[in-house]
């Protein structure tokens, strides 16, 4: 069995959870508060910042040119996934500069560039396929169940539910599985626990936003 395999049925609950909470519910029923989508939208474009440079850190450590170069493009994408929010929503949606990042964006930006830099190569690139795989199977949830023509939230919903995002995830999963493919059972291992660490994360930031979350001091 592929890494990858292991790796999902492991995290599977979480994403089955991912999948009942307020947030998500809210955003396919159109009815989830603005300011709570706009906190969302001002967190995600930080962390998208950090992400991106943890993918380019990934990339510069990868063994392979040919998974280099498959990171330096997934980071070209957070970032200008990173860019076009600041286009579009940051502008629309009026977030200002300088809003800090919440504990819980701060904990999984700071999280996956720890281990982007520090972790053993494997166990980085485990710790970052949630971002892909978890939220390219929310992006086909909210997708599949979303029945309003007119949800406030439609162009978001879009982003992440197409083809295209997921080419981009099968890629991502390839590598990690390749690069197993050369591991022990217990690198495999500490693999998986980075992979649910960063799966718990993934419901940490949507529960953040929710919560509009902020510094208790
Ligand atoms: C908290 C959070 N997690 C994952 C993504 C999804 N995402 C955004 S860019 C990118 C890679 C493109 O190469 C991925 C997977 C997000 N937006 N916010």
């Amino acid at each position: 069995m592929n890494w990858s395999n292991t790796a999902w049925q492991t995290g599977s609950p979480i994403y089955t959870q991912i999948t009942q909470m307020p947030f998500i519910r809210e955003l396919i029923s159109g009815t989830l508060a603005p300011e709570k989508f706009t906190f969302y939208i001002a967190q995600d474009s930080l962390y998208l910042a950090g992400f991106g440079r943890a993918l380019s850190l990934i990339a510069a450590r990868a063994q392979h040119s040919a998974h280099a170069l498959e990171f330096m493009r997934f980071a070209e994408g957070a970032l200008m996934v990173e860019q076009a929010l600041h286009a579009g929503y940051v502008q629309k949606l009026n977030i200002q500069p300088g809003v800090p990042l919440s504990p819980t964006c701060q904990h999984y930006t700071h999280y996956l560039l720890s281990q982007a830099a520090l972790a053993p190569l494997e166990v980085a690139m485990a710790a970052v396929l949630p971002c892909f795989w978890i939220y390219k199977a929310v992006g086909d949830y909210i997708y599949a169940k979303e029945q309003l023509s007119d949800n406030p939230y439609q162009d978001w919903i879009n982003t992440y539910a197409g083809e295209e995002f997921g080419q981009i995830v099968a890629r991502a999963i390839r590598v990690c599985d390749e690069v197993a493919e050369t591991c022990t059972p217990a690198q495999h291992q500490a693999m998986t626990e980075a992979y649910v660490t960063a799966s718990k994360l993934e419901w940490m930031f949507w529960d953040s936003a929710y919560k509009l979350e902020e510094w208790p001091v």
